[in-house]
């Protein structure tokens, strides 16, 4: 049998309860990782671990917007495990999608940067310290967003998040490959997760729809979680040995055509999928 593609590593992903970190840790599991669930919905991530295998996984609470719990976590996974080779750095959320820049709410504001840009700088902090401290030549793999590259697919606040993710990772990228650390960014286009569907008022099957319409890339079905996993998948293995700095968008194509088509209001409760 071939060696599997993280055989031997250790990976932390954050927002591992639900959608494209849950579909992660699963493929990751598959190729042979040992994965910290970190999440803050505790009975999904125990549920999650349950249909893995807790041979192959562990949960571990942690609210990424408190640096304490994010080095905790960090320290969790190297007690466990013995070793930190890959960060997936995925747990995000957005205001209302149908909130506009003339009416932002500073609380909201407040939230979204400290889940998204605090808690991302805080697992590329504490993790990247783990490494150069053992001497990994880890992967660190933060999850932005179409929106990172367009305005548009989000709200506006969810939109200056994701532009600050790719600007943490290129940093991250810069500062840390002398250590031999890698840092990229997985892009999702529109994948019809809770968030989504909860952001949009939209069903499953409407959110498949409507993120399918976007794509360029036809007669493949609607975008899916596990595309973005294989994504990250690539980016955490030995295979993306020379990768780093780079925001790997993985949409169907949406961003590589030019202005976004408009969304009819009557049919859709927002301004985009993100
Ligand atoms: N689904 C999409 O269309 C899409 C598109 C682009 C980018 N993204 C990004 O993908 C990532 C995953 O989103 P998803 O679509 O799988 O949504 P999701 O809601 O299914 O998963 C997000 C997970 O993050 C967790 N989380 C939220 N706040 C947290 C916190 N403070 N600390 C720890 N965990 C927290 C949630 O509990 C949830 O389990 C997010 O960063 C999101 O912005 C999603």
């Amino acid at each position: 049998m071939s060696k599997q593609r993280l055989e031997g590593k250790v990976a932390i992903i954050t927002g591992a309860a639900s959608g494209i970190g849950e579909a992660t840790a699963r493929i990751f599991a598959a190729h042979g990782a040992l994965v910290v669930i970190a999440d803050i919905q505790d009975e999904l991530g125990a549920s999650v671990v349950a249909s893995i295998g807790p041979d192959k996984c562990k949960y571990k609470r942690c609210d990424v917007r408190s640096e304490k719990e994010v080095e905790k976590l960090v320290g969790f996974a190297i007690k466990a495990y013995g070793r930190l080779d890959i960060m997936f750095s995925n747990a995000g959320i957005s205001e209302k999608l149908t909130s506009t820049i003339l009416d932002v709410d500073f609380d909201v504001l407040d939230n979204v940067i400290a889940v998204n840009v605090r808690g991302v700088a805080a697992t590329i902090k504490h993790a990247g310290r783990a490494m150069v401290a053992s001497g990994t030549r880890g992967s660190i793999i933060c999850t932005a967003s179409i929106a990172a590259t367009r305005a548009g697919h989000g709200a506006a606040v969810y939109t200056a998040s994701k532009h600050a993710v790719v600007g943490l990772v290129r940093s991250a990228a810069a500062e840390l490959g002398r250590h031999g650390i890698r840092a990229n960014c997985v892009s999702p286009g529109g994948v019809s997760t809770p968030i989504v569907q909860k952001l949009t008022e939209m069903s499953q099957s409407q959110a498949e729809e409507f993120s399918e319409g976007m794509m360029v890339l036809k007669g493949g079905g609607p975008l899916k979680a596990s595309d973005i996993g294989e994504a990250a998948l690539f980016l955490a293995s030995d295979e993306s040995a020379f990768v780093t700095g780079q925001n790997l968008i993985v949409d169907g194509g949406v961003t590589a055509v030019g202005a976004i088509p408009p969304v009819p209001a009557a049919q859709v409760k927002s301004n985009g999928a993100f």
